[in-house]
């Protein structure tokens, strides 16, 4: 059966959820998909294929973020499902790398938790200026003393969030019910779309760089039998098109674009913003890996030595009790890449948990950078800092 190709009708955005584990967010997601499907502007995505992505079940590769597509009256979105735990930092670092805002879901009933607040540190550092909070559970703090409580939920969230930076007065604070919305209670399909309207009016279109060279850093590989080498991302910069020519970084080989897709319909061309799958002319499947960059031949030139301005967690945000020192060796999350980096703190030798300081990095290999790119650094499963390069050496 032909598949129907995407036309660009509407603006398109990145956003997701993103929270403490358990407070909802998947089923906040599998909410907003079941409200935008009987306004008939979406598909419904019932929660259990959010929270387990086909293609992890049907192929075994590890996708540690469901994509899920829906549009409202003015606007095409992409959603990524955060998944809450903190062993999957790392994939909220790599795919909030690309958001355009985000759903902050908090639990009405358990308020602000270790990773709420993991979460939007980590946003901040990686760049997303726009937050819209979910106060999910609602429906179990309806009345009487509970409905203070939600109050007080709502304050913590506010000052949490201009803590770091967000204007948390004017923050939208949406108080909804995912549970009660996908049971279709009329009273929560409306907060639903409540929340919606939110987001439409809060988070403004970003400037795309579309003209800019194109670079879409690698989240996922498939190999398609017959068709070859697919490679999947967010474009972060830039337009391709098909039969373009490209180069993948890591992967050190030239390839030209045979396909594109975007959630499995065709398109001629993507631009930055777009959530892609491209199809690979005469790329190994074991050629290429989750990290890689695709790129505009010569566009890009890897480097490993740099420095960088990085703010240490505090034990109490989940990093280290102990200091960092000169020496010390950790993996760099970069875009969707895992580099392990050695780290020289020159004269200032020690960096304690809280402090922000300047360091120089020596990569493991060759990785593309530039000044601006935000990036995490974790150890032994979490995440101890975050950061942003300053100048390439
Ligand atoms: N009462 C109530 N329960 C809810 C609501 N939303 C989610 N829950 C329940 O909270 C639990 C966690 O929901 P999930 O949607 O899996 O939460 P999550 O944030 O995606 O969790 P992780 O992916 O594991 O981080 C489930 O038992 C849900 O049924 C809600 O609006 N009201
Ligand atoms: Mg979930």
């Amino acid at each position: 059966m032909p598949k129907t190709a995407y036309v660009r009708t509407k603006p398109h955005l990145n956003i997701g959820t993103m929270g403490h584990v358990d407070h909802g967010k998947t089923t906040l997601t599998a909410a907003i998909t079941k409200v935008l499907a009987e306004r008939g502007t979406g598909t419904f995505v019932p929660f259990d294929r959010i929270d387990r992505a086909p293609e992890e079940a049907a192929r075994g590769i590890t996708i540690n973020i469901a994509h899920v597509e829906y549009e409202t009256d003015t606007r095409h979105y992409a959603h990524v499902d955060m998944p809450g735990h903190a062993d999957y930092v790392k994939n909220m670092v790599t795919g909030a790398a690309q958001l355009d805002g985000a759903i902050l879901v908090v639990s009405a009933l358990d308020g602000i938790m270790p990773q709420t607040a993991e979460h939007v540190l980590l946003a901040r550092q990686v760049g997303v200026d726009h937050i819209v909070v979910a106060l999910n559970k609602a429906d179990a703090v309806d009345d009487g003393e509970d409905a203070v409580l939600s109050d007080l939920v709502e304050l913590e969230v506010r000052e949490l969030l201009s803590a770091n930076g967000y204007g948390g007065d004017t923050v939208p604070v949406v108080r909804v019910s995912g549970l009660k919305a996908l049971e279709g209670e009329p009273r929560w399909t409306e907060a639903i779309g409540a929340l919606l309207d939110a987001v439409d009016t809060y988070v403004p279109m970003p400037e795309r760089y579309v003209d800019a060279p194109f670079l879409l850093p690698v989240e996922n590989v498939l190999t398609i039998t017959g068709r070859g080498t697919v490679v999947t991302g967010a474009v972060e910069r830039g337009t391709v098109r098909v039969g373009d020519r490209v180069q993948l970084l890591g992967a050190e080989v030239e390839s030209v674009v045979t396909g594109l897709e975007t959630f499995g319909k065709p398109m001629d061309s993507a631009q930055a913003g777009d959530n892609v799958a491209l199809l690979l002319r005469g790329v190994p499947g074991d050629a290429v890996r989750r990290g890689h960059v695709v790129a505009e031949p010569g566009s890009v030139t890897p480097s490993r030595r740099f420095t960088a301005q990085v703010y240490v967690l505090s034990t109490r945000e989940g990093g280290r009790s102990t200091p960092i020192t000169t020496g010390y060796r950790p993996q760099f999350y970069i875009r969707t890449a895992d580099v392990v980096g050695d780290v020289d703190l020159g004269e200032l030798a020690v960096a304690r948990p809280g402090d922000t300081v300047t360091m120089t990095v020596e990569l493991g290999r060759d990785t593309p950078l530039e000044p601006g790119l935000g990036f995490a650094i974790r150890e032994g499963g979490r995440t101890v800092g975050a950061g942003t390069v300053a100048a390439l050496l």
